[in-house]
């Protein structure tokens, strides 16, 4: 029996994690925009998110959720996480019972500082649940260039079932047991991207890069571990894998708000000026927030949250850096 796919968010990572997809299952992606379904279904073009890319004629659009939902065997929500709550509640309402619901979100909750799989365990519990995440820019994937990614689930057996509808030749999925280590890994490195995006714009150069880079993951690292998840997952694609990619890449929306705030910019007008999510800015207070509730020193997301909130620029918080005090490399504070 072929599985069937419904897929809900029509930005640039659902649309390519739906055209991947489509070569391997039938599947239907909704999008609210009813512009962007049109030009999927007739021009195979998501003209807002991946202009001038060609998708697969057998990539189906909807504004119709309940069309995308109703008949699917298992469900990916690709929205931006302040969205993610809402769209979910409004599949409830058609979504037949026990199907999987994997995230594409790397972002948190706000209010409840929740990962977006609670979020999916809170609206539709007994729905096993999970997250694909990894080193993985939109644009290149389209491009038909080589990348892996993580399909996470908690149990081994579902994991590997569901593996086979996202992986092909050069889209290679792994499978990691560590749910929360995979997802937090994917929320974390946007932080890092932005700190070192914010030096990149300074003009500051690679050893600073590779400090930054190697310095947050350590933060990340700690967080991750204190949460639950498992050391050797912020070592792979959902952790470092995925740092790389969004800390080096000009494709990155993160990194490009920390160039731009390197620059001088205000981040409103930075914001203002992207049609596209950077997530790092928005879940900044709640990393935060979890790394107090964890007893976790996070010296990196707290210069980025600084930043993020217009408290000190890059430029104030780069010169701090090398004021700030240097301790055992291994075990800090
Ligand atoms: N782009 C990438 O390379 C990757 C992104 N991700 C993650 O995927 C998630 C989605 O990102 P991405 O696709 O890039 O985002 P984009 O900014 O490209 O697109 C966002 C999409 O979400 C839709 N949307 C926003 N708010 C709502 C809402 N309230 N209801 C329904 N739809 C809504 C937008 O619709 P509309 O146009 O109508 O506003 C648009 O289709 C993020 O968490 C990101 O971190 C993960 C891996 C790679
Ligand atoms: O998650 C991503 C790459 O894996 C995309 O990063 P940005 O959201 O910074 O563009």
């Amino acid at each position: 029996m072929r599985l069937r796919v419904g897929l809900l968010g029509g930005g640039s990572w659902g649309t390519t994690v739906a055209s991947v997809v489509s070569r391997n299952a039938p599947i239907t992606l909704w999008a609210r925009d009813a512009a962007t379904v049109d030009g999927i279904n007739r021009l195979h073009e998501n003209h807002k998110y991946l202009p001038g890319i060609k998708l697969p004629p057998a990539l189906r659009a909807t504004a119709d959720m309940a069309e995308a939902v109703a008949g699917a065997d298992v469900l990916v929500v690709g929205v931006p996480s302040h969205s993610f709550r809402a769209v979910l509640e409004e599949a409830k309402r058609h979504l037949r019972p026990w199907v999987p619901v994997i995230s594409l979100t790397k972002g948190l909750e706000l209010d409840t500082e929740k990962r977006m799989t609670e979020l999916i365990e809170d609206i539709l519990p007994g729905h096993p649940v999970g997250v694909l995440t990894g080193p993985n820019l939109a644009r290149e994937i389209m491009g038909g260039q080589a990348a892996a990614s993580v399909l996470s689930m908690e149990d081994e057996i579902v994991v590997r079932a569901l593996q086979p509808l996202f992986h092909s030749g050069l889209f290679r999925v792994y499978t990691n047991t560590d749910l929360l280590g995979c997802e937090l890994g994917g929320v974390l490195k946007n932080i890092v991207a932005i700190a070192v995006g914010m030096g990149d714009g300074l003009g500051a150069g690679d050893n600073t890069r590779a400090a930054l880079m190697t310095r947050g993951l350590a933060e990340i690292t700690r967080l991750g571990v204190a949460m639950g998840g498992r050391a050797e997952t912020f070592a792979g694609l959902a952790g470092m894998g995925d740092l790389i990619a969004t800390c080096t890449s000009a494709l990155s929306r993160n990194r490009h708000v920390g160039v731009e705030l390197g620059r001088g910019r205000a981040i409103d007008d930075i914001v203002a000026d992207m049609h596209m999510v950077a997530e790092g800015v928005k879940s900044a207070p709640t990393v935060i927030a979890l790394a107090r509730h964890h007893g976790i020193d996070m010296p990196i997301a707290r210069d980025v949250f600084d930043a993020t909130q217009g408290r000190r620029s890059a430029q104030e918080i780069f010169r701090g850096l090398l004021r700030s005090s240097v301790g055992d490399e291994a075990h800090p504070g």
